[in-house]
């Protein structure tokens, strides 16, 4: 795993409505990390994972391994960059495989029904990855919440990207689902892919991220291992929450208990 810079923004600033949402945000982080992206609702962090896959405009740089990211024609940045939206919920009345076969379209593959082989590999891997290969026939309009949520990660999976940017991708998955996802995000990173995942849940965060990210207000407040970035000052200043903290195998336990 190199620690070298892979994923660099420098100076992100997004203004939404004439109002500035993302404030000189400048970041730099290697293949084979997840980092998790926390901040109280509003703070800017969708702003953040958009401006970075350049799907909002944004002042400042973007770069992917020493590639200006500007420069790139929307398809190879979709190659790049696969972004799994907040809430993202499929309601076309398609079969599971198909919904999958759809994050292949920006490597030319636009018909579900005819993938070659090695997209139809990528969408193979990813259903297995997600979990999602005991429904691969039905329609996703007749999967529960939790489980069209998994549809849409498979469907981000089988881009294959080398950054995977995920907002707040566990919001509805049950427990064992919760941990499965983080665990195969973090695999998918070991794999060599720069993952950035936001969430609200920051006992899951310091669970599984090797490194945090602190939105606070548009501006990167925090940017460190999990037990600093989430240690007890930046918990009440930014969460305005006290916490239970422990560990357990290695990793730091942090429980919000109380607001502060
Ligand atoms: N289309 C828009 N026009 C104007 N302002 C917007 C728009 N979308 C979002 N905002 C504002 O931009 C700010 C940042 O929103 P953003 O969705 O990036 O925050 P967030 O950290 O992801 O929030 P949450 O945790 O609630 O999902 C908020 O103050 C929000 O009200």
């Amino acid at each position: 795993m190199s620690a070298a810079p892979y994923l660099v923004a420098d100076g992100l600033r997004v203004a939404l409505g004439g109002r500035p949402v993302v404030h000189d945000v400048s970041l730099a982080l290697p293949r084979g990390h997840l980092a998790a992206l926390v901040g109280p609702n509003g703070a800017g962090k969708t702003s953040l994972l958009r401006a970075l896959a350049g799907l909002v405009p944004a002042q400042g740089r973007v770069m992917l391994g020493g590639d200006d990211m500007g420069g790139l024609s929307a398809r190879e940045r979709a190659r790049r960059f696969a972004y799994l939206p907040q809430g993202h919920v499929v309601h076309w009345p398609l079969p599971v495989r198909d919904i999958v076969a759809l994050g292949r379209y920006p490597h030319g593959a636009t018909d579900p029904a005819r993938l070659g082989r090695r997209d139809a590999e990528a969408v193979d891997r990813a259903m297995r990855a997600a979990d999602v290969v005991a429904f691969a026939d039905r329609r996703v309009t007749a999967l529960s919440g939790g489980e069209r949520s998994r549809v849409a990660l498979a469907r981000m999976l089988a881009v294959e990207a080398p950054v995977v940017l995920a907002d707040e991708p566990v919001a509805s998955l049950d427990p064992y689902h919760q941990i499965e996802v983080l665990a195969l995000l973090q695999r998918t990173a070991r794999a060599g892919a720069v993952v950035i995942v936001v969430t609200h849940d920051l006992g899951l965060a310091a669970r599984f991220a090797d490194r945090v990210l602190v939105l606070e207000a548009g501006r990167l407040v925090g940017d460190d291992v999990p037990g600093v970035a989430l240690g007890p000052a930046p918990l009440a200043e930014v969460f305005r929450v006290g916490a239970y903290r422990s560990g357990h195998e290695g990793q730091p336990v942090i429980v919000p208990w109380s607001a502060v």
